[in-house]
């Protein structure tokens, strides 16, 4: 396991349905092959992204949550919600906040908000790139939108919250205080996500870590539980596979085991758990047939 960073999706446009350059069209699917290769491997991805408008929606995201965490604690604690692990909470020593579309503005600036919202757009097509793309490498080779009926629809037109959540999380300088409870410790510790996909942004570089398997590490052989360090900034978006895609793809991807590094400075990031919609019905076999069925090579 390792890191793998990749220009995805290749620029001015998500597939060939843009484009009629054969030379754009062959490049395009190599990069889905490479995308594949490196989650099956399993190396965490990072992508470089090649659409500025999107690398710029990030970035001013990530700056606004930045802003919001600044703010003292009163106004912050205005766009708690209800809702639990939703809106502005401080759970495990980290502060959270959590932005679900169209569940409400959380009492949130407009503004706030709609960095929020666009920011969720940016990486919620994003992941469904991706998806596109590991279904289309002529390695996996299913249907390019075989997994989309399993996703929600846009949740502006169904009227309902989005399944996939958004979280902007502030991590303190130098991980927990010693003598706060040991449940601080939580906000760094070792974890896989459920969902689909997660992909990860931050302004800053360092933080997000993934868990070597035993033997990828620089070591002699050894190398299990060794922690490699992911590398973000601006324009950088990392994938890790979730217990979901996992399983939607018959145990063909692992999910990957991620942390954020304790005793770095303190730290904002975006993390957007892309996830199948409610009530969908995931059946491996089904999905995974036709290419179980076809030589391996
Ligand atoms: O903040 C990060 O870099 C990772 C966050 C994360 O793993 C999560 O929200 O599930
Ligand atoms: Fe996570």
């Amino acid at each position: 396991m390792g890191i793998t960073v990749l220009q995805f999706p290749p620029a001015g446009g998500i597939g060939p349905e843009r484009t009629d350059s054969e030379a754009e069209i062959r490049e395009y699917a190599e990069k889905c092959s490479e995308l594949w290769r490196a989650l099956r491997r399993p190396d965490v991805v990072v992508l470089e992204l090649q659409d500025d408008s999107a690398l710029a929606s990030l970035k001013a995201c990530l700056k606004r949550c930045d802003s919001f965490f600044s703010l003292d604690r009163p106004i912050k604690e205005k766009a708690s919600s209800s809702v639990p692990g939703e809106g502005f909470s401080r759970p495990n020593g980290k502060e959270l906040l959590a932005f679900r579309r169209l569940s409400g503005a959380y009492g949130l600036a407009a503004s706030d908000a709609q960095a929020l919202d666009g920011a969720c757009r940016v990486l919620d097509s994003l992941g469904r790139s991706v998806l596109r793309g590991i279904s289309r490498s002529a390695e996996l080779d299913i249907h390019a939108e075989q997994l989309s009926p399993l996703l929600e629809d846009d949740p502006h037109l169904r009227r309902r919250p989005s399944a996939s959540i958004l979280r902007a999380s502030c991590y303190p300088e130098g991980g927990p205080a010693v003598g706060e409870g040991g449940s601080l410790a939580l906000a760094f510790a070792a974890h896989h996500d459920r969902g689909v996909l997660t992909l990860v942004a931050s302004n800053q570089p360092g933080g997000l870590q993934v868990q070597l398997p035993p033997g990828a590490g620089a070591g002699h052989g050894g190398g299990g539980g060794e922690w490699a360090d992911v590398p973000l900034g601006p324009g950088r978006v990392a994938v890790l596979v979730g217990f979901s895609l996992s399983y939607a793809l018959g145990g063909l991807v692992r999910p990957a085991l991620h942390r954020v590094a304790p005793g770095g400075p303190r730290r904002v990031s975006l993390a957007y758990e892309l996830c199948f919609r409610p009530g969908a019905r995931i059946d491996p076999a089904e999905g995974l047939r036709e290419a179980a069925t076809r030589p391996a090579g």
